[in-house]
């Protein structure tokens, strides 16, 4: 056999931590809520999903994690997802959270990364304090800034610090596809300036797309964007791209943070 020359030698594998939906549409008793949606988001991206109400951001994300039935295509590190159940899709590495955090409030910080770990310990090993954290809880413990809450209940956490615990949830699980439905919603602005270092921390290696109202805090911190608008994508590129095209101005009339130009905003 001979070696593969520059010309015949075979493509790079792809991405492996790539999401690509291709015409996605879920359709509600007649009603199309997404409506041929093309998505492409790599790692190291930190993707903003933005639209004005019932443009179909949620739908879009409940189809991708298995929540909604969708036709199309979406496929995560080249595997197909639409047709697995939820628990399925959950196993390839993908996860999401939800405008409230769901976290288990009457037990600690440290519990709730461990049971979400699911090392295969018994309730009662849960509950009891170890010496030693398994590598991946201090991971998470660190990056989301809550080692020194970690005995803490997560009912007494301040609001922030509950959804990052969520997300720590997430990174326990070595998710690779985070999806976050308005993670800074309710959050003071230390809060979400912390939170968007957070997101760029653990988008560095990982796939995330976030559902976001906040126009602040995504001109602070998208890397891209994409525009939804009755089901289809309107416009998709860079913060500066998306806020100079006409139909996203159209769309967002009104919304000065996202369209005004830069430095003259509020
Ligand atoms: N289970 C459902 N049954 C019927 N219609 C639905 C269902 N879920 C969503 N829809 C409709 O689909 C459209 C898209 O809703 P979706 O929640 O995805 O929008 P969104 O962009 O996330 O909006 P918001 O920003 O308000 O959360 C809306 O018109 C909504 O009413």
């Amino acid at each position: 056999m001979t070696a593969p020359t520059a010309s015949t030698a075979p493509a790079p594998p792809a991405d492996p931590a790539a999401l690509a939906v291709r015409d996605l549409r879920v359709t509600f008793d007649g009603f199309t809520a997404v409506d041929g949606v093309d998505l492409d988001v790599a790692p190291g991206d930190l993707r903003f999903l933005i639209g004005p109400n019932g443009a179909g951001k949620t739908t879009l994300v409940d189809a991708v994690t298995g929540l909604a039935p969708a036709t199309g295509s979406v496929r995560f590190a080249g595997r197909e997802l639409l047709g697995r159940p939820v628990h399925r899709i959950a196993r390839l590495g993908i996860g999401r959270t939800f405008q409230t955090a769901t976290v288990f409030e009457q037990l600690t910080v440290l519990q709730n990364l461990d049971i979400a770990a699911g090392a295969g310990r018994s309730v009662t090993t849960l509950l009891r304090r170890r010496r030693h954290l398994p590598e991946a809880v201090a991971a998470a413990l660190e990056t989301t800034a809550l080692t020194a809450h970690r005995d803490r209940l997560a009912g007494t956490l301040a609001h922030g610090r509950k959804q990052w615990l969520e997300i720590g949830m997430l990174l326990v699980q070595d998710v690779r596809l985070l999806l976050l439905d308005e993670p800074v919603a309710g959050m003071s602005h230390p809060e979400r300036e912390a939170t968007g270092e957070l997101l760029h921390r653990i988008a560095a290696d990982r796939t995330v797309v976030v559902i976001e109202h906040d126009m602040d805090f995504l001109r602070s911190f998208a890397r891209s964007v994409t525009v939804l608008h009755a089901g289809r994508v309107l416009s998709e590129g860079t913060v500066e791209q998306v806020r100079a095209d006409p139909r996203v101005q159209e769309v967002y009339l009104g919304e000065p943070a996202l369209t005004a130009p830069a430095g003259g905003e509020a």
